[in-house]
């Protein structure tokens, strides 16, 4: 179009064949491609995977079987893609309408056959597609285990819980990897006052990352609000953010967690108060109700027995009126567990925690449990740190990457990732030492 309005002047004869040329010199390439079919090994994968479904995707009673013992498999995958060591990468299998495809069992042992006999040791998404008969089925890169904890490009309100696959959500963040900048897709979870999911539940077995992904949800809390931890794993992985700025209190003692709840549910009321007059009085918020306020709760389970021989109250029941009206009073709570101690959990965390994440080996049933949907991948073969689903409300559920945010005080810490957390911490100002001495313990 535009070497067309650029030879206008020269007439439209020399237009006519410029295009033609550049046209024919663009086709050069085009020349009808000899027809790419699957080699000999392929074709022989194709027919096995076919006899494999058979017994699954058929009955005796079907006149006209799409699936027969010897039968076409041209008919059933009409798309299909091998990966450089020849194994099926995507796959879409075509069946009858009469196979129960809206039944969990039903998917389960399909999906469970073509993972078995596709090559087990790398991680399926299963896409069904209930009106057209068909299914599905890709291979899933690895996600990537070397992102390092830095400032992502983000929105006040925003907090990126890890990174995922591009298929399910339509963001990327740009990203420094070393020298290199790459766009990954992240998965962002909002909080505040327009939250739908304004509080997170986090379970995972010990070891598998919990730590980490609160630690990195500090550091970018903190960079608009400000946080009270408490540490119930009392291993203090959280000392590194003890005394900094926004940080009020750390608290690793069932004495001192029970009297910063308690200050964290009086400021909740008081935010709630506050918005409450000005609103009625037609005034914005005040600014100490916007800037948000993050509860942070590593393992509060282990605190609870604590409290009771101390004759204190367990710390999770002060967290009742934080979780009904944070939305309204712009107070995060987030809360981790390991799975051997998910019922210590309260039914008012259950409830209102519509942010979900499972890090680490998980049953199906502790999945669903957790995220209250299956996912649509089968389980990594090797589960580094980190690695689990997340879940928002009832969205889809994502595979999930946390970014490496080890504590820095860890001798284990490599000195590349130690320096990125430390850039990311908050200073020690005095201010902050006597906000701290303050405000948690009323
Ligand atoms: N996202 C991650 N990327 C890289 N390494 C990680 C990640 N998450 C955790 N790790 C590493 O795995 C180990 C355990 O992490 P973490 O302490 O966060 O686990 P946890 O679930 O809290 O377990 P525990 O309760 O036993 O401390 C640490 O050495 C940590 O550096």
């Amino acid at each position: 179009m535009v070497l067309v309005v650029a030879l206008v002047p020269y007439g439209p004869l020399l237009a006519v064949i410029s295009v033609m040329a550049a046209a024919a010199w663009h086709g050069r390439d085009r020349a009808p491609a000899e027809p790419e079919g699957p080699d000999e090994s392929q074709t022989q994968r194709l027919q096995s995977l076919y006899e494999a479904l058979v017994p699954y995707f058929s009955t005796p009673d079907d006149p006209a079987p799409l699936y027969a013992h010897g039968g076409d498999w041209e008919k059933t995958f009409p798309v299909y893609e091998f990966d450089g060591t020849g194994r099926v990468s995507h796959l879409v299998v075509r069946y009858p309408a009469y196979f129960t495809d809206g039944e969990a069992d039903s998917r389960a042992r399909i999906e469970q056959l073509l993972r078995a006999k596709s090559g087990r040791g790398r991680e399926y998404h299963f896409a069904w597609d209930e009106e057209g008969n068909q299914l599905a089925v890709t291979v899933l890169p690895p996600l990537p285990t070397d992102i390092a904890a830095q400032r992502f490009v983000t929105s006040p309100g925003e907090t990126v819980l890890g990174f995922t696959d591009p298929t399910q959500v339509q963001r990327t963040l740009p990203l420094s990897h070393g020298e290199e900048q790459r766009d990954v897709p992240p998965v962002v979870w909002r909080t505040g006052f327009r939250s739908t999911e304004p509080h997170l539940l986090v379970v995972g077995e010990p070891g598998s990352g919990t730590t980490t992904l609160l630690r990195s949800i500090a550091l970018q809390a903190l960079q608009y609000g400000d946080i009270l931890i408490v540490d119930g794993s009392g291993t203090g992985e959280y000392a590194c953010l003890t005394g900094r700025d926004g940080v009020l209190a750390v608290e690793c003692a069932a004495a001192g967690a029970v009297a910063s709840l308690e200050w964290a549910r009086h400021e909740t009321e008081r935010r709630l108060i506050a918005a409450n007059h000005a609103r009625q009085a037609g005034q914005p918020l005040p600014d100490d109700i916007r800037r948000p306020l993050w509860l942070l709760l590593d393992r509060p389970g282990a605190l609870a027995h604590l409290a009771a021989a101390d004759g204190r109250p367990d710390p999770q029941s002060l967290l009742q009126v934080p979780l009904r009206h944070g939305r309204a009073a712009n107070v995060t709570v987030v809360v981790a567990e390991q799975f051997d101690s998910a019922d210590t959990l309260s039914e008012a965390v259950r409830q209102h925690t519509r942010a979900r994440v499972v890090l680490g080996p998980a049953s199906s049933t502790q999945l669903e449990a957790v995220l209250g949907a299956p996912p649509h991948t089968t389980p990594a073969p090797a589960m580094p740190p980190g690695r689990g689903y997340a879940r928002l409300g009832t969205g889809p559920v994502h595979r999930l990457q946390v970014p490496a945010t080890p504590d820095p005080h860890d001798d284990a810490t490599s000195d590349v990732q130690r320096q990125a957390v430390l850039e990311l911490l908050p200073p020690r100002s005095a201010q902050a030492l006597v906000k701290q001495e303050q405000e948690p313990v009323a």
